[in-house]
């Protein structure tokens, strides 16, 4: 898409955090925002806001702030919200039972449309409305999917991503502790909690907060 391709990596990752907050703001029937209010509210500060909204057109008017209904339209079309992408979720396990309950779909497009496991005590049922497969049906079921969720245990990590790199699957959020290797067009994006939460603990210690008096 040629407007996304020339917004800014940082931009784009900050792109669905954005369109989440807005998209509260429509539901409660505001039409403006300023970049104060959203800064507060996403924590990003406000020049970075200002200049990641001038990438998408939008230039805050002075006393009034962005239009809410604008913003909204471009987020849809950038981050492809009007079209549905479907994902699948890998291991139904203690972290996958829980995302399978999350319901993606409230704020937009993206659907866990199919799990798979191998535990034959997990096959068969249907958890937050997503059916579970066996494993082995991996290649029988996967057609329309776009993305996978990995939440096997790390051992079964590299394996079952060879299996959906076959199947098509161009990206993958990796929660495994294991670093999967992928040829160059996939895009995996490796989630570790206890990494986010050292840099949390880094960030507070070594760069408080200074509250304004
Ligand atoms: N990223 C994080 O922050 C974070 C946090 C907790 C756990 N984890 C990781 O996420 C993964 C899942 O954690 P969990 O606590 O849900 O584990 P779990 O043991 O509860 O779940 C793993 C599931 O994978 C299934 N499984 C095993 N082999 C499989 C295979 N070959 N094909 C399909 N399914 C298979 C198991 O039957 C089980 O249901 C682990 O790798 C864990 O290290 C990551």
């Amino acid at each position: 898409m040629a407007a996304q391709s020339k917004i800014p990596q940082a931009t784009a990752k900050r792109l669905p955090l954005y369109y989440r907050f807005l998209n509260n703001l429509q539901v409660q029937g505001k039409s403006r925002v300023s970049s104060k209010e959203l800064s507060e509210a996403v924590k990003v500060d406000s020049a970075t806001i200002r200049r990641d909204f001038s990438y998408f057109g939008a230039l805050g008017k002075k006393g009034y702030g962005y239009n809410v209904e604008y913003l909204l339209g471009f987020f849809r079309k950038t981050l492809d919200q009007d079209e549905t992408t479907y994902v699948a979720l890998i291991g139904v396990g203690n972290l996958g039972t829980a995302f399978l309950h999350y319901n993606f779909t409230k704020n937009n497009n993206t659907r866990i449309e199919m799990a798979f496991d191998a535990d034959p005590n997990k096959v068969g049922q249907e958890i937050g409305g997503v059916p579970v497969y066996h494993i082995d049906d991996l290649e029988e079921r996967i057609n329309h999917v776009q993305a996978a969720i990995l939440t096997v245990p790390g051992a079964e990590a590299q394996t079952i991503t060879e299996r959906l790199m076959e199947s098509g699957i161009t990206g993958i959020l990796n929660f495994t502790p294991a670093r999967i290797t992928v040829p160059e067009e996939v895009r995996v994006h490796h989630i570790d909690l206890a990494v986010e939460l050292q840099s949390l603990i880094y960030f507070m210690k070594h760069y408080p907060l200074e509250i304004e008096e």
